[in-house]
């Protein structure tokens, strides 16, 4: 049944209501969850024209995506740090949605077309001497991408060549699997504590849901960065490998997860993220005036700037 209509139905949220038993289509899964992942006709015949479609329009974001295989590489490029701007984060949310769209596509590795960085998370700049409204939309931005990515049906692996805190980390999270570069250099976590800001509940739930309670509290409270080697020791990231084969490994690691049907591995994420997914959408807008409070009280702005001006210093 719930097969069935997963074949027929538009979104998968209606499916996984059936399969989950939930009555509700508002207290149900997420509306990113959509377009079922079988090939429409449509598709097919699509598919002969071209192997490898571009997506994006935007110069900070390339989507490239190969019908053969059904896998998108979504390659983060806005230079210097790819930090996540209004404009970015909105890109983003746009091509989640429309490789969720799509039916051809099963999977998507997001990547950095940097060779060092990752991202560098939110765009500080966001978050800095703006009126009141821009803290309004740029924090409704980030939970736009935040559900579509935490929420997709497709297989997402994060290859990730670079450093990535706090933003940045928060998007690996929301893939399904971490591989990271090896080198020593790079370093991940969420560190907001050390801007002087705190990571809203839903940053910790992913962060939960990846590492555990003990270790995302301590994590959290100190703002810690751990190098690969100890981000795979607490869990943080899957496997560590060469720098130079992360995407390949990427690539290996979804033929991998492309072999389980999508129905059963999308019900199965389903129920793994459903909670925290709703307890977002339950309480997007006073989660929305919270950010925006907070981020502008002057202590907050104080902080942020002294931080911003420590980044400048010329490193040791
Ligand atoms: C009840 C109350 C509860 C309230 C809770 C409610 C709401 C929650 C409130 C707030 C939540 C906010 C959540 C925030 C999430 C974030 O993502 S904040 C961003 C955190 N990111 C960082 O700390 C990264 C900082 N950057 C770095 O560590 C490094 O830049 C690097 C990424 C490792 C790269 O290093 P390197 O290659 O050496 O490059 P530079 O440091 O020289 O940087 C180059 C230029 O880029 C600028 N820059 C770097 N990061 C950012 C950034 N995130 N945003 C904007 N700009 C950035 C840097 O200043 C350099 O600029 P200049 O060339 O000097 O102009």
């Amino acid at each position: 049944m719930a097969a069935l209509l997963l074949r027929t139905s538009r979104g998968l949220g209606a499916c996984l209501r059936v399969a989950t038993g939930c009555p509700s289509p508002s207290s149900c899964v997420v509306a990113a969850w959509s377009s079922a992942r079988w090939p429409r006709e449509g598709a097919v015949a699509w598919r002969t024209h071209a192997q490898v479609r571009h997506y994006s329009s935007s110069d900070k974001l390339s989507i490239d995506m190969d019908d053969k295989t059904g896998v998108a590489v979504l390659k983060l490029s806005n230079p210097p740090v790819n930090s996540l701007s209004l404009e970015l984060l909105t890109e983003l949310a746009i091509g989640l949605d429309k490789l969720e769209m799509n039916p051809s596509c099963r999977g998507v590795i997001m990547t950095s077309a940097h060779p060092h960085i990752f991202s560098a998370g939110l765009d500080v700049s966001e978050m800095m001497g703006k009126p009141t409204e821009h803290y309004r939309e740029f924090w409704r931005a980030v939970q736009e991408m935040w559900l579509k990515l935490y929420g997709s049906s497709l297989v997402t692996i994060a290859a990730i060549n670079g450093s990535s805190p706090a933003g940045g980390c928060l998007m690996a999270m929301c893939c399904d699997y971490r591989l990271m570069a090896d080198n020593p250099k790079y370093s991940i976590g969420l560190n907001e504590t050390k801007l002087g800001i705190v990571a809203p509940f839903w940053f910790r739930d992913t962060m939960m849901g990846v590492v555990g309670t003990r270790v995302t509290e301590r994590s959290l409270q100190l703002g810690l960065m751990y190098s690969p080697a100890e981000a795979v020791h607490v869990g943080l990231v899957d496997r560590t490998v060469p720098e130079e084969t992360v995407f390949e490994e990427a690539r290996t690691e979804m033929a991998r997860w492309l072999k389980i049907p999508d129905h059963a591995r999308q019900i199965t994420k389903s129920m793994m993220r459903k909670t925290t997914i709703d307890h977002l959408l339950a309480q997007r807008d006073s989660d929305i005036s919270n950010f925006a409070n907070f981020i502008s009280k002057d202590s907050i702005q104080k902080s942020l700037t002294a931080y911003m001006q420590a980044l400048r210093q010329p490193k040791k």
